[in-house]
């Protein structure tokens, strides 16, 4: 039926106050206003109609993403929008593209690692789209290995001139997002190479493609590297291959008088390199940023499934029927709810966890500017690990709703195919999530080998307050630091269960501060004991085993798990409504807001190019020959 609201039955059990609730979600006042009313505005604009990315072919689908593009930026200028809301249009418009490299990550290393100068050469250029950039780190050879990129800059005193070179096959660039089809410039990480010298991998401000009619600029090559998982999904960007032939950086030269580098060292006209006295590390600065704003991000994609899941499993009912009434709404089975309701309760925790660490990221930028670089290898260790901690959670937690909604989750019309496919590449890009762990390991080991030290009087801080309390640490020095290799893989866990630390001491502070309207706090702190909780039963052979607990804590903590479904369940429906998505933005007809799955579900299927002739194309040809036995004649 339409117009009618299948839901409606479940949104009148809710026990608080669903708008309140949103403006959490969303931050604040504001911040729900411009989300809401941008998210609207997509909806609402057939030029950013989505439906049917998974039929087009790759070329289509990639001028469809171009002229997306284009259009979204037109509207952009047209309405005057804010940084603010053109940022939220570019999130709504849902596609991934050249565009998110550009203003997330091309933008971000210039205003991050750029020198003045440089900022005010290219920023302005950036902004207005008359430049368009990518990041170009990874290189066929070495993504994760950055130290061992083989891209070459060497310095050329006669001409001051950096003469940048792509000296083996493995040390092409690859997978750069952008750089593909329509970068105009790169931010290109090589070796600076000085008096035959080398100073370790630095970011260079190269040009690709001539500004007048796109060719590649003189020594350089570019493409596509090919089709990626899914169909759709993530082909939507052109993640390139670009090699370089002695390509002069012209540009570099042209717009400082002594060189374009990164602000953590410089090369003089003499030809001589200065190292800065600020830390080396700052070179990978631009990553930090970004692993931030994927972990801000895991809580969109999560609840975006969470939220299809959630209604479908209200609106989807199998066995149980009695006397010829209605069957069980499989949102009412403990099993189901036991998968549902931790990941529910992740969604909320990742969204917390997300805006703590943007706090972390700009307070650690305050810090920098004023040369105070204390807490950089903290920053360093919350953003890698939460970053591997939310996209692995989030990708494992889209594949489990998608098994949640049986068999309608594996049509395409769903969402929950492309939205796995867009996102489980999170788990690798931005550091692959086992090498980003081991780095929380191996600042979690510096930090014991220090407990104890008589030679350091530092006290852990922040994150890792906690240790001074754990006494069993300080035996584990010796071992540890004699096998970190050895015991890596135990260390990755280690590093997993401080995350999770940090996950749930930032939602239990979260729940201290005052939360208005009714009843909302009470549902945030019913998730926040599930997302605790659901860990310790998960984990509890580890918590049995060190002794942290008893059998009798295990028992209990599972009948508080079971009591917690059940206080979730009448809200469910308005927890997921929480999140403000319009239809558009989820892009699924199992979680549209009124739960009219069926006729929809039906509708859809005859839209399929397979359904546009009762007889498809090919019977003349393979079907009928075999029907009768006609194969030999058959073309093939
Ligand atoms: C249905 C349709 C649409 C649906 C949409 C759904 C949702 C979409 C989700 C999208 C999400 C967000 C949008 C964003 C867009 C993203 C687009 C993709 C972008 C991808 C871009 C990239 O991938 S760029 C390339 C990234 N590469 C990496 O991350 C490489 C990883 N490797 C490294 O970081 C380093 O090399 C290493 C850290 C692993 C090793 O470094 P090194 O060789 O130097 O070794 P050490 O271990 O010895 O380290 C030396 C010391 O430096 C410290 N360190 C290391 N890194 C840092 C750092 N970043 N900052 C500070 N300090 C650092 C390290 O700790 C050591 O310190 P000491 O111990 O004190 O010596
Ligand atoms: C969709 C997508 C978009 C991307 N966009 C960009 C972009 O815009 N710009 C850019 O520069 N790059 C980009 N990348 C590249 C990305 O950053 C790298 O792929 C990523 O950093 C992983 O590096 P790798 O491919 O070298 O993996 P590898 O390091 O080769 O990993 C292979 C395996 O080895 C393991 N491994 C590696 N090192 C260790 C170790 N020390 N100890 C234990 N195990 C280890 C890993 O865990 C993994 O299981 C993108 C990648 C993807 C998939």
């Amino acid at each position: 039926m339409e117009g009618v609201d299948h839901l409606a039955h479940e949104r009148n059990k809710s026990e608080f106050d669903v708008d309140a609730m949103k403006i959490v979600w969303a931050g604040s006042p504001h911040a729900f206003d411009v989300s809401d009313r941008i998210s609207k505005l997509v909806a609402s604009d057939p030029g950013f109609r989505k439906d049917n990315r998974s039929t087009l072919s790759r070329k289509e689908l990639f001028k469809n993403t171009l002229r997306k593009a284009a259009y979204a930026w037109k509207t952009i200028v047209d309405l005057r929008l804010s940084e603010e809301e053109a940022a939220k249009l570019r999130f709504y418009v849902d596609e991934p593209a050249f565009t998110d490299l550009h203003w997330g990550m091309f933008i971000p290393a210039i205003k991050g690692q750029g020198t003045e100068e440089q900022q005010q050469k290219w920023l302005p250029l950036a902004y207005k789209m008359q430049i368009i950039g990518c990041y170009a780190q990874t290189e066929l050879g070495h993504g994760s290995n950055v130290q061992g990129l083989e891209t070459t800059a060497t310095f050329d005193s006669q001409t001051d001139e950096f003469i940048i070179h792509s000296p083996t096959l493995t040390s092409s660039k690859w997978w750069p997002g952008g750089l593909g089809k329509v970068a105009t410039h790169a931010i290109a990480y090589a070796r600076l190479i000085v008096g035959g010298r080398e100073h370790g991998v630095h970011g260079f401000i190269v040009q690709l493609r001539s500004l007048e009619d796109h060719s590649p600029l003189l020594g350089i090559t570019v493409g596509d590297i090919g089709m990626k998982f899914g169909n759709g999904a993530y082909n939507t960007m052109d993640n390139g291959v670009l090699q370089f032939d002695h390509v002069l950086d012209v540009y570099s030269i042209a717009f400082a008088s002594i060189a374009v580098m990164l602000w953590v060292s410089q090369v003089t006209c003499e030809g001589k390199y200065k190292q800065s006295d600020v830390p080396r590390q700052l070179v990978y600065g631009t990553m930090v940023y970004v692993r931030q704003t994927i972990v801000a991000d895991a809580s969109c994609a999560l609840s975006r499934a969470v939220c299809i899941a959630t209604r479908y499993s209200a609106v989807r009912r199998q066995f149980g029927s009695q006397n010829g009434g209605p069957e069980t709404q499989v949102i009412d089975y403990k099993t189901q709810q036991s998968r549902l309701f931790p990941l529910l309760a992740s969604a909320y925790a990742f969204r917390f966890i997300g805006e703590w660490l943007k706090w972390l990221y700009a307070d650690v930028t305050q810090r920098l500017q004023a040369n105070d670089f204390s807490t950089l290898p903290e920053a360093h260790a919350c953003t890698a690990g939460l970053k591997s901690l939310t996209t692995t959670a989030t990708a494992d937690g889209i594949e489990e709703c998608r098994k949640l909604c049986g068999g309608h989750g594996y049509l395409c019309s769903s969402g929950l195919p492309e939205l796995f496919a867009v996102y489980v590449p999170a788990c690798t890009y931005e550091g692959d999530n086992t090498v980003l762990l081991l780095q929380v390991a191996r600042f979690l080991m510096k930090t014991v080998s220090q407990l104890g030290s008589r030679l350091s009087s530092k006290k852990p801080v922040g994150t890792i307050a906690y240790m001074t309390r754990v006494e069993h640490l300080m035996q584990c020095r010796c071992g540890v630091q004699r096998g970190f290799a050895e015991l890596s893989a135990d260390l990755v866990e280690a590093a997993v269960a401080h995350c999770q630390l940090i996950v749930v001491s930032k939602f239990i502070e979260k729940l201290q501060q005052e939360i208005p309207g009714k009843g909302v706090k009470q549902q945030l702190e019913v998730l926040c004991n599930i997302y605790a909780l659901f860990l310790l039963h998960k984990h509890q052979g580890d918590f049995l085993s060190t002794g942290c607990i008893t059998p009798k804590h295990a028992a209990l903590a599972n009948d508080e798990l079971r009591s917690l479904y059940s206080q979730v369940r009448p809200n469910a429906i308005a927890l997921v409504d929480a999140f403000n998505y319009t239809d558009h933005y989820l892009g699924s007809i199992l979680g549209c807001y009124d739960g009219n799955v069926y006729p929809k579900l039906y509708e859809a299927a005859w839209k399929d190019p397979l359904n546009e002739s009762v007889v498809p194309d090919g019977y003349h040809l393979y079907i009928r020959p075999l029907l009768k036995q006609e194969i030999r004649t058959a073309r093939l």
